[in-house]
């Protein structure tokens, strides 16, 4: 069965600017047999597709697919109705270093987190339907969008993917990305150097606002109040909200019921841990973009022992993959079980960060003040970039918790560490098994 959001959506990137701006209006539903089943909004766009633009699409989905497949068009009123913005000019090749320097952007995505490299499964479907339907027609189709679900399982790929879609396809929209831990602070020290005005018109001149563990937002009753607000000002003027949560709203008990009920008006969608196929396949993707060599009964193997966290899946593919570059040999089923056995034993029990704070001071000899401060002498330095990467692979903690733990160091400081020992885990045995003892100690503690 073809990922039909996938497969729709490649058919809409390969077409010409005109054709888009009318698939842009549809919904692919179903597949039946060898014909793809659309839904459209109006007798207008069902006209145009079924007399005018049918053989280029269905060429195109005939050469993804693999066979002759045809195209069967049906109206559905509630499909919104086209976007009054002109036509999406083409993507480049680079789309966001191509952006127009004008543009007030206040975006900083991760690059890998696009629409092409997420894996869509019977697990995320509906999110990544949803996710591409608002990215497609912003502000028009579901607002706002509440994607939730647990720790680990593509929410922040989703919501960064929206982002870089609205950047390279709208150039004229404006983006904001904000985690609730940033936008939090943001507002407190507006609040502090009496800047409220600056913080209200940075988060409301926006056309596009993307708001990741809007959980963060319980209890916080002052930034409830003000997001409150800026909620309305952005859903009055149609513009997009898109929110990530560990829960659905229903569950955020410490919210303002008010708060709760606005982010019921739109769409909400969770996403369940994906099944064995689909982490198959996220890994494949992952291997295939690092070109990395590894047979199905690796991957089969890692899928298999890491059931549902994928950022565990990709943690563990990271170091079968550096192990094996380490001692320069393939990745093969032995090298991934050895690994493996390090990261998952059987009697593992759920690990803290304080507990992986203790074990990497203890590990490394050094006070848990050298460990949470400032110093930036070698060992402490590496010690610290290390216990926060493991924080988080082995936690559910968001990169401002890890921070916060830290000795309030922002978020970015964590993403750093844990790009850096990513990046140095393959290359760097002594810091490989630095990692891996660790590890070990800490799932055993
Ligand atoms: N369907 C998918 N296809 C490809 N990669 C995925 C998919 N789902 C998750 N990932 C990858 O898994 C990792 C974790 O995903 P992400 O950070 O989006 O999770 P999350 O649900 O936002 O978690 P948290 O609530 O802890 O922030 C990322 O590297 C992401 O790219």
């Amino acid at each position: 069965m073809p990922d039909l959001a996938g497969l729709w959506n490649d058919v809409i990137a390969s077409a010409d600017v005109p054709t888009r701006a009318w698939l842009r209006r549809t919904q692919p539903l179903d597949m039946h047999g060898s014909t793809l089943m659309v839904a459209v909004g109006d007798e207008t766009t069902r006209e145009r597709i079924e007399t005018r633009l049918r053989p280029q699409i269905e060429e195109r989905l005939s050469s993804l697919c693999g066979q002759n497949t045809h195209l069967a068009v049906m109206i559905n009123p509630e499909l919104v109705a086209e976007p009054e913005s002109p036509p999406a000019p083409e993507p480049t090749e680079e789309p966001r270093r191509a952006a127009p320097r004008s543009r007030p952007q206040d975006v900083r995505l991760n690059p890998r987190y696009t629409f092409e490299s997420f894996v869509a499964g019977s697990s995320n479907r509906f999110a990544h339907a949803a996710a591409a339907a608002v990215a497609e027609t912003p502000g028009k189709s579901y607002n706002p969008l509440m994607i939730y679900g647990p720790s680990g399982l593509g929410k922040t790929h989703l919501l960064h993917a929206i982002g870089h879609y609205v950047t390279s396809y709208y150039e004229q929209l404006r983006v904001k990305y904000v985690s609730t831990e940033e936008l939090t602070n943001d507002f407190i020290n507006a609040i502090s150097s009496n800047r409220t005005a600056e913080f209200r018109s940075s988060y409301r001149d926006v056309d596009v606002l993307l708001v990741d563990d809007i959980q963060f937002l319980e209890s916080k009753i002052q930034t409830q109040e003000e997001f409150f607000h800026t909620f309305n000002t952005l859903h009055n003027a149609q513009k997009q909200i898109v929110m990530t949560s560990d829960r659905p709203p229903k569950l955020l008990e410490a919210l303002e019921p008010r708060l709760r009920s606005r982010f019921e008006w739109g769409l909400m969608t969770d996403i369940q841990p994906p099944d064995l196929e689909t982490r198959i396949a996220i890994l494949r993707k992952k291997v295939a973009s690092q070109r990395l060599t590894a047979g199905t009964q690796v991957l089969e193997l890692i899928a298999s022992r890491i059931p549902t966290n994928i950022r565990e899946l990709e943690g563990a593919l990271t170091r079968v993959a550096a192990l094996a570059s380490l001692n320069q040999q393939e990745i093969t089923v032995a090298l991934a079980e050895q690994v493996l056995n390090d990261l998952m034993p059987d009697d593992a029990t759920p690990v803290d960060a304080q507990a992986i704070m203790d074990a990497a001071a203890s590990y490394f000899s050094i006070s848990m003040d050298d460990l949470i401060g400032s110093s930036r002498v070698a060992t402490i330095a590496t010690a610290r970039q290390i216990a926060m990467y493991l924080c988080r692979e082995l936690t559910d903690m968001s990169l401002p918790k890890i921070g916060n733990k830290f000795g309030g160091r922002d978020h970015s400081t964590v993403l750093h560490a844990v790009r850096k020992i990513n990046e140095k885990i393959g290359v760097d045995r002594d810091l490989f098994n630095q990692v891996t003892e660790l590890t070990n100690q800490i799932k055993q503690s």
